[in-house]
């Protein structure tokens, strides 16, 4: 599957100002058993993004995540971190990653700080100086000295991200984050996680099975169904110029006159649907113009990230 990364402007980190992807997947198998998991993906992550991975419940999205942050192995193919493979250079890759992967593990008798101070001596590159930093990032400075255990949930997120970016890794994977977030919390989270990427270039993938928030949330979705790579989609519109849409051209009383011309393309609805990029509607335009055909109107018919993601559920509800 063709990937957009080479086309979306990037700030920020090292591999941003090279435009080489943060995550390569390449061609990644996981077979657990007799059950093919995950069945050859293939696809790159843009550097300084939000990333989403959108799928059903049991689509492969934690198992997937689960092979990124190394907790599994792939059965065949690789994946890179930052250009290292996380099968063959595992340290090298994985110390580019800070991750969220189940809950985060937090001792709710100890405050925030000293939760992060804990987690920050097991990394010996983790100076006291940056605990401030995180902390200040992620808004945590009022309740930093209180128990854990009294934080709302989007609190423990939050302190959850930011001793995953104690060590400044320049990927940040979270599993469905907003799980059992309130809206004030998801909306607090986006907002932290847009300002992570723009301040310091972190990537930021991020899984769902819920359209409406990564619409909100990520610059590029990802749709994986079943274990297999559906789509990856730009919301940001530049990205979408080389899609093909199908498109309807109203030539009134000329459309058999029209369809030969063309040499291409159906007839519906007394319309004649033909499928095409921006640009090959301008040119059909001006050929049935010069050919002195009328075209009374042009409808291109978009298939909306909602239309994909109803397919594969089987039309059902979305959240
Ligand atoms: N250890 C395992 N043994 C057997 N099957 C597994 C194992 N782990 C996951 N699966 C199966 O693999 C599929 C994908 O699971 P996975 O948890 O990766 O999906 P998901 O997209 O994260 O879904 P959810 O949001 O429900 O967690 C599911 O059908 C699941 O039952």
């Amino acid at each position: 599957m063709e990937t957009i990364s080479d086309k979306m402007p990037v700030p920020g980190a090292s591999s941003a100002r090279t435009g080489e992807p943060i995550v390569r997947f390449d061609n990644v198998v996981k077979r657990i058993g007799r059950k093919t998991i995950i069945e050859g993906l293939t696809l790159d992550v843009p550097p300084g993004q939000v990333f989403g991975f959108l799928g059903p419940n049991g689509s492969g999205k934690t198992t997937t995540i689960r092979m990124m942050t190394g907790l599994m192995a792939p059965s065949a193919g690789d994946i890179l971190i930052d250009g290292r493979s996380i099968t063959r250079n595992f340290e090298q890759a994985i110390s580019q990653v800070g991750a969220i992967v189940e809950n985060p593990e937090m001792y709710g008798y100890l405050s925030g700080y000293r939760n992060l101070l804990q987690y920050a001596r097991m990394r010996a590159d983790v100076p006291k100086e940056r605990i401030d930093e995180v902390v200040r990032f992620m808004g945590l400075e009022r309740r930093i000295h209180e128990k854990v255990s009294t934080y709302s949930l989007g609190m423990r997120q939050r302190l959850g991200v930011a001793q995953a970016i104690l060590h400044r890794p320049k990927l940040l994977i979270l599993d469905e984050p907003t799980n059992g977030l309130d809206p004030q919390g998801i909306r607090e989270l986006r907002d932290y996680l847009r300002e992570l990427t723009r301040v310091d270039g972190t990537t930021v993938f991020v899984s769902s099975h819920l359209l409406s928030e990564m619409e909100l949330m990520c610059d590029t979705v990802a749709i994986i169904q079943a274990g297999r790579l559906i789509d990856v989609h730009g919301l940001h519109g530049e990205a979408d110029a080389d899609a093909t849409l199908e498109t309807m051209f109203d030539v009134g009383e000329r459309i058999e006159e029209a369809l030969s011309l063309l040499g291409g393309g159906e007839i519906r609805d007394r319309q004649l649907v033909v499928r095409t990029n921006r640009q090959g509607i301008a040119e059909i335009n001006l050929r049935f113009v010069q050919a002195g055909i009328p075209v009374y109107g042009i409808r291109a018919l978009t298939r909306t990230l909602e239309d994909q993601f109803l397919e594969m559920t089987g039309g059902g509800p979305i959240v």
